[in-house]
């Protein structure tokens, strides 16, 4: 039997137009689609890299800084991805062997060569800053600390890498750079402040730098203050204007406060063998007073050139703080406020951070964190009036040299602030002592370098530039939408006219 064969069916014009115009439409948002997938990878990222030495009074570290080179002016974006501590002392101790300071960075520079890819190298720009150890040295004697730059100096430039400049950074510049450093790490310069009506900065964080020779007090002050114009610098960051107020006190870093308190009491006691309360009972120790008086900041008390100096301690937190209160001369202050000594202070106001030796010293003394005033006295109290040989026995793994003056740099510490920058018991809950803020240290480099390469844009960008993915997902967006008009508009206004005058 025949199947029956009915009429065939014709396709209409129409729908073959439309069956087309649908294949040519899905072809179409599928080539984007596979456009957008395929360039939404990735570009490799373009990473730029920055050297700083630190070249303290104590030791050289070796900072290495890297960033996203498109995000370069974004805040918290660049990261230390490095650190490399020069083996030995600062660079001013090299003063009677001056070719052996820059010999001591050959080992980190070694390490930063490795630690940036080599075809990064010839971009990298290399800095060092030295600070209050150099500052000393230049003012006992220009030459020689001239000498030991131009060593330090001829070193960097033998690397692959882009030499910058070698110099000794003021003390407002360690203090401005510190501050820079840990507000830009914190992201305190983020918020955008400027879209209100009144333009209001940013709240930021102060910071306390305590270093061996030099110690520094940076923050936004409260109110505008036209006192002691020479304690304020003005820097308009991302859009926001800051008043900054900043000092730094030479010879108040810890290792010369402790010549000075030495050094002041053999000139009281008038003798070469000095009972000193800031050193734990049982401990002794024989100094050189050639040394002693080698700094600037111990030289006008000269005694006993030539001879041998025996300390021992007796370990009293009290009588220690008593003995160090009158390097904080409070009086003769010409100002609305001072600090100690006749330098002019603004009230304390906001968070503080405190970093470098002012951490070394806290964390070991267990008052880094949840910790007020009263602790601390109480922890110093204790901690001074350990036996030298048990402290010994609790800490065997502690360097003799910071173990031996712990007790020393935490009176020191709570003197400088209490008495020094006026912080008290209501306050100490704004104090906040860190060594790191996400992963990188918390240390003036960072600032340098950000300066120096004019990463702080001193406005915010009009708009932030589009990212790659959004480029190409608004693409597609864009392209999908059009598509549809054009195929509402074919099957809803063109289509039904072209079928009255017959032409589908
Ligand atoms: O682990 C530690 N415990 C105690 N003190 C430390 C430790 N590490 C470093 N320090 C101290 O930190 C201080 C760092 O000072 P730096 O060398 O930066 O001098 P500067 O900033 O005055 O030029 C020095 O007094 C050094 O002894
Ligand atoms: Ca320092």
């Amino acid at each position: 039997m025949e199947e029956a064969k009915g009429p065939k069916q014709k396709i209409s014009w129409s729908k073959r137009v439309l069956i087309v115009l649908g294949f040519l439409f899905i072809l179409g948002i599928v080539a984007l689609i596979t456009v957008a997938v395929v360039q939404n990878k990735h570009l490799p990222e373009n990473t730029k890299y920055g050297i700083v030495l630190d070249a303290g009074s104590s030791h050289t570290s070796v900072y290495v800084y890297s960033w996203p080179a498109e995000k370069e002016n974004d805040t918290g974006i660049v990261q230390q991805v490095e650190v490399c501590k020069v083996d030995g002392p600062g660079i001013s101790s090299y003063s009677n062997d001056v070719e052996k300071a820059g010999l001591s960075l050959q080992n980190c520079m070694n390490t930063a060569k490795k630690v940036i890819p080599k075809n990064k190298h010839k971009d990298t720009p290399v800095y060092l800053g030295a600070t209050a150890g150099m500052r000393l040295l230049s003012l006992n004697n220009s030459e020689i600390a001239e000498k030991v730059l131009l060593s330090v100096e001829k070193t960097l430039r033998l690397y692959p890498f882009d030499f910058q400049s070698c110099r000794i950074i003021t003390g407002q510049e360690e203090g401005a750079y510190g501050w820079i450093s840990i507000n830009y790490m914190l992201g305190n310069f983020n918020q955008r402040s400027s879209w209100m009506l009144f333009e209001q900065a940013s709240v930021t964080t102060g910071a306390l730098d305590l270093g061996g020779a030099s110690t520094q007090i940076t923050f936004v002050p409260k109110n505008n203050i036209d006192e002691s114009p020479d304690n304020f610098l003005l820097f308009r960051l991302y859009g926001n204007t800051y008043n900054v107020y900043t000092h730094s006190f030479l010879c108040y870093g810890k290792d010369q406060a402790l010549r000075v308190r030495l050094a002041s009491d053999i000139k009281v006691a008038r003798s070469t063998t000095l009972q000193n309360p800031c050193f734990n009972v049982g401990y002794v120790k024989n100094i050189s007073a050639d040394d002693l008086y080698s700094s600037p900041c111990t030289a006008s008390y000269k005694l006993f050139l030539g001879s041998s100096i025996l300390v021992t301690g007796s370990g009293d937190y009290q009588q220690c703080q008593q003995n160090m209160q009158d390097m904080f001369d409070k009086a003769d202050c010409f100002y609305s406020r001072c600090s100690f000594n006749g330098i002019f202070q603004p009230e304390l106001s906001g968070e503080f951070g405190a970093f470098s030796a002012f951490y070394f010293v806290m964390n070991f003394l267990n008052l880094t964190s949840g910790s007020d005033l009263s602790k601390m006295k109480e922890t110093m109290k204790e901690f001074c009036s350990t036996p030298w040989e048990t402290v010994k026995e609790n800490f065997p793994d502690i360097k003799e040299k910071y173990l031996s003056e712990y007790c020393f740099s935490g009176t020191y510490i709570l003197t400088l602030l209490e008495l020094g920058y006026g912080f008290n018991s209501e306050n100490w809950g704004n104090l906040y002592f860190f060594r790191k803020i996400k992963g990188s240290d918390a240390v003036w480099t960072l600032g340098y370098m950000l300066n120096l390469t004019n990463m702080i844009p001193a406005e915010l960008p009009l708009s932030p530039p589009l990212s790659h993915a959004s480029y190409v997902g608004l693409m597609v967006l864009f392209s999908f939408v059009s598509a549809s008009v054009v195929l509402i508009g074919w099957l809803y206004f063109w289509k039904p006219r072209c079928l009255q005058k017959g032409i589908i």
